[in-house]
């Protein structure tokens, strides 16, 4: 049993090459130019039950149909029913359940656990998905129902530096369009679809999903025209009362600061279950392919170089602190191996009382000396008045609980 296998983690995917096969042999006969192109990865995050995993299916059918098969990854340790196969699964890799039982963990922990172990390998799970690169146009991703364990993480975080550092990425924040109906809902996901978009730095396309239920017309009024957010806000954002809840305000300004954040964000409607709005989502991905080459990939790569200069400057700054510390505790050891050494009473003096001039020169050694001297004293001292010492009187130094004072001036609790 390996390392691995004994935290709950399985064998290496045996299906990594697998998934939609056909893929193989068709894209193997295509032409050089498709050879030489490069995939878009897309990033499917949302919060639970947003319909990540149904439009992942929808999307993979869709490529399918156009002759353009996907590379899926799931990133989902938890999810139960995956109506697609994926090419490679975490699920092949850790098993959630049985790292939640090894670690004592709930169910969040154990994903998230189950995720920081899955990074550990990412690497190799990236070689994978970087050797088929040039044979398809597009990779998706799904990640975690519990959004915060992706998009919060430092293991959410590494997989998406490392995926977008090596191909060009886009996020596709999936928003529960009929659960989105009321303002405060709607301000509550468009704020954490704007912490996502400052975390990732990628581009962004919000995806109202489920539109054959509820179409999302009133979220892109909202969007583009701060009068109809506030005029929803006044007809649903009042309490029972009829007064204007607290947050109503609240959720007036956000609007207001969020125009900026509107402004630069594509955003398009698909239904999942019936495939609506697809042709939509393919050209928003596609813009967002080419904003990725042309703003994100040079500052991508600005901000690597940045990375690496700093960790150089770290590892140097480390490296002379470690020097430092060493040639300081070389000489404060020797001070310290002198005063205590296998020297006889008058070499010791001999070293360090009449050489003064010559071998004291620090603060740090002036006071080693002064200690020492005054320990001398002391001893002297307790010698002569050893004679007059008494017994100690019940309550006062030497009864348990009371701290005694000696001679120095420093007091120690009496042992019992
Ligand atoms: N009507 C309708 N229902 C949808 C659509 N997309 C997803 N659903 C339903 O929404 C529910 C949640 O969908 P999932 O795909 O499991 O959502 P998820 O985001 O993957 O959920 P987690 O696995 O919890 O993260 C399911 O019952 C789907 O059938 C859609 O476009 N229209």
């Amino acid at each position: 049993m390996t390392d691995f296998e004994h935290h709950g983690i399985m064998a290496e995917p045996s299906s990594t090459d697998a998934g939609p096969s056909a893929s193989s042999s068709q894209n193997a006969s295509t032409s050089t130019d498709q050879a030489e192109k490069t995939p878009v990865v897309i990033l499917c995050i949302g919060m639970a039950g947003s319909g990540k995993t149904t439009l992942m299916q929808r999307l993979n059918s869709h490529l399918h149909s156009r002759n353009t098969p996907p590379y899926i990854l799931n990133l989902d340790p938890a999810v139960s029913h995956m109506p697609y196969s994926a090419n490679i699964d975490i699920r092949d890799t850790v098993d959630y359940k049985e790292v939640m039982k090894q670690y004592n963990l709930g169910p969040n922990g154990g994903i998230l656990t189950a995720l920081n172990l899955f990074t550990t390998k990412f690497d190799q799970v990236l070689a994978f998905v970087e050797k088929r690169a040039a044979s398809v146009d597009y990779v998706l991703v799904d990640t975690p129902g519990q959004i915060e364990i992706f998009t919060w993480s430092a293991s959410g975080s590494i997989i998406t530096d490392a995926i977008a550092s090596s191909l060009p990425t886009v996020v596709a924040y999936i928003i529960d369009t009929p659960r989105t109906t009321a303002p405060a809902t709607f301000m509550s996901n468009m704020l954490y679809a704007c912490s996502i978009l400052y975390k990732t730095r990628l581009p962004f396309i919000l995806v109202f999903n489920k539109i054959d239920v509820e179409p999302h017309d009133f979220a892109i009024e909202w969007m583009h025209d701060f009068q109809a957010y506030q005029a929803a806000l006044d007809e649903k954002g009042r309490d029972e009362q009829g007064e204007m809840a607290y947050t109503s305000s609240l959720m007036s300004s956000m609007s207001l600061v969020l125009d900026e954040f509107y402004n630069n964000l594509r955003a398009v409607g698909v239904s999942a279950m019936t495939g609506e709005g697809m042709k939509d989502f393919f050209s928003a991905v596609e813009e967002a392919k080419k904003e990725y080459e042309t703003d994100y990939k040079p500052e991508l790569a600005r901000l690597a170089e940045e990375r690496k200069a700093k960790a150089e400057e770290e590892k140097k700054n480390q490296l002379e602190k470690v020097m430092r510390d060493m040639t300081m505790s070389e000489g404060a050891a020797s001070r310290r191996k002198n005063p205590f050494g296998p020297h006889p009473r008058n070499e010791r003096e001999d070293r360090y009382l009449d050489d003064e001039g010559d071998d004291i020169d620090s603060e740090e050694e002036r006071e080693i000396q002064r200690q020492m001297e005054e320990e001398e004293e002391m001893e002297h001292a307790e010698d002569l008045d050893a004679g007059d010492m008494a017994e100690p009187e019940p309550g006062a130094g030497g009864v348990a609980g009371v701290q005694s004072q000696s001679r120095t001036g420093m007091s120690w609790p009496t042992p019992r």
